[in-house]
């Protein structure tokens, strides 16, 4: 009842009409659905029944009415418990009382907050030099190497874990949960099972029921992912030998467990894609980013960056900012929810709605952005001069890491290993466009990967600008 008279006096945001049963679900290209979003955005307005395609729209409702807007919707919470992942900080209400390393999001905030951050350098900047040396050895498979380097950041960091170099077991489990949670988890998948969630009961045998199958998998695999790092950090706790770590602090005071840590390093892997793409497609931005490098650290390499030299450094900064920016790698940020109905300019938004920020629009806006499908880490040098590199404002690309209280907590941590991995990149290689790929600057017909992150797919050829016995030999002095 209350409902319809809230729906009388005041509309329902406007949007394409639903399907019986399905919703909006078709006329989505499951691949990119943000497509499909920011159409409807040209054609409705700044507001869609759950989209939200404004940036300005986006900090109203999802920072300034945070309180309102910062649970989960219970379509996704539902679907993630079904494919094992209950214990996602991702996707706990905001209302949980849980206590786990990463639902209780003050945990996660004291190990992760700005301040706390720099004290994780050594092991970011120490993981950058393995993956130098990883691109060195082998770098056709370039996206193993991203991936081993965000995920040994941030596995350090919580359970004090060192990943062998090469098939570490944990690593491996990670990865296969990975590779079948991100199609799993797409919001169009979820949209399906929350509107038919019969389908959950479909046996897995069944023609068409891989979603099953990977759920079987998946929940196989959640437990053992949970086990081995908590466990790791309990025997080193035992023995004495437990080096600080987000976990053992935790530990000390509560029984936690968390399976985040694949979803955490995957969207800096990503993002490490998007830096390639651009510095293949922007070879002149490439070459203004090295000569700023050299002229920091020196054109023979006397010695390699570190962070001191971040401030020096602005282009390489802006650079970070527009990667964010061009192609953001969680296009729709991950869904809020209303905790109560709202009234937002003249709209009526219900309780329990879900609520998407299509990031992907906002940083298409050609007012804040002209030529917005261009790589121009330009339009960020005023701002980089003049701010510290890692704190960022209201009016910078922020958006890329969600919105009001679940704001990504890891951003800061994502900001220094980006550092870390593109300065010594750009000082080592020269990136370069495979023979006979011809993509524009735009990077139109670039193939995707699909899921609820994304990133390109393409070759790249990464040329030493120093000998290998030169980089090995200071890489070597640093360890
Ligand atoms: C470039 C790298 C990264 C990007 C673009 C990114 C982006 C995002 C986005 C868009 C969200 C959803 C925010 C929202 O709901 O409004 C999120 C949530 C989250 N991120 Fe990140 N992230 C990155 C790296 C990391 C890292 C390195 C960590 C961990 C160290 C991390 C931990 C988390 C956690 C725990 C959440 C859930 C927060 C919550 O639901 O309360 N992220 N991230």
């Amino acid at each position: 009842l209350q409902k319809k008279r809230h729906t009388k006096k005041h509309p329902l945001p406007p949007g394409p009409p639903p399907l019986p049963f399905v919703g909006n679900v078709i006329g989505i290209d499951p691949d990119r659905p943000w497509l499909a979003y920011s159409r409807w955005g040209t054609e409705y307005g700044e507001i869609d029944i759950v989209i939200i395609n404004s940036e300005r729209v986006a900090h109203d409702l999802l920072d300034r009415r945070s309180h309102n807007y910062s649970t989960r919707p219970p379509g996704l919470v539902h679907h993630l418990g079904f494919f094992g992942h209950d214990y996602d900080s991702y996707i706990v209400p905001s209302s949980s009382r849980t206590y786990h390393v990463f639902t209780d999001r003050r945990i996660f905030h004291e190990a992760f907050h700005l301040e706390a951050v720099s004290s994780f350098r050594p092991i970011q900047m120490r993981n950058a030099h393995s993956l130098i040396l990883n691109l060195l050895a082998s770098p056709e498979v370039y996206g193993t190497h991203f991936h081993i380097f965000s995920t040994a950041i941030i596995i350090s960091i919580m359970y004090d874990y060192a990943i062998v170099p090469i098939d570490d077991p944990f690593v491996t489990l990670i990865e296969r949960s990975l590779e079948i949670g991100i199609k799993a988890l797409r919001p169009e998948v979820t949209a399906i099972l929350t509107e038919l969630p019969i389908l959950k009961k479909v046996p897995p045998w069944f023609p068409g029921a891989s979603f099953v199958r990977d759920a079987i998998v998946l929940r196989t695999l959640a437990p053992m992912i949970m086990d081995i790092p908590f466990e790791h950090v309990k025997n080193n706790m035992a023995a004495g030998t437990a080096a600080p770590s987000m976990v053992s602090d935790a530990l000390k005071r509560i029984p936690v467990k968390t399976q985040d840590e694949g979803e955490a390093a995957v969207q800096t892997t990503s993002t490490l894609y998007v830096f390639l793409l651009a510095m293949v497609l922007y070879p002149e931005v490439q070459t203004r980013a090295q000569a700023e490098i050299d002229s920091v650290i020196g054109e023979t390499l006397e010695r390699s960056p570190d962070w001191d030299d971040r401030a020096s450094m602005p282009y390489v900064n802006a650079i970070i900012l527009e990667m964010l920016r061009w192609f953001p790698v969680v296009p729709l940020g991950i869904g809020h929810a209303t905790v109560n109905d709202d009234i937002y300019e003249g709209y009526y938004i219900p309780k329990g709605a879900t609520v998407i920020a299509n990031t992907w629009f906002m940083t298409r806006n050609p007012d804040k952005y002209p030529n917005p499908t261009r790589f121009i880490p330009e339009r960020h040098m005023s701002k980089v001069a003049v701010e510290e590199p890692s704190t960022h404002g209201p009016d910078d690309v922020s958006f890329a890491f969600g919105f009001g209280r679940r704001i990504c907590v890891g951003r800061h941590v994502a900001d220094a290993s980006l550092f870390a991995a593109v300065v010594n990149i750009l000082t080592v290689f020269r990136l370069e466009r495979a023979p006979g790929w011809n993509v524009g600057p735009d990077a139109e017909g670039v193939e995707w990967t699909g899921g609820i992150s994304t990133h390109p797919v393409f070759p790249c050829i990464f040329t030493p600008r120093h000998t290998k016995e030169r980089v090995s030999q200071l890489i070597k002095m640093q360890c």
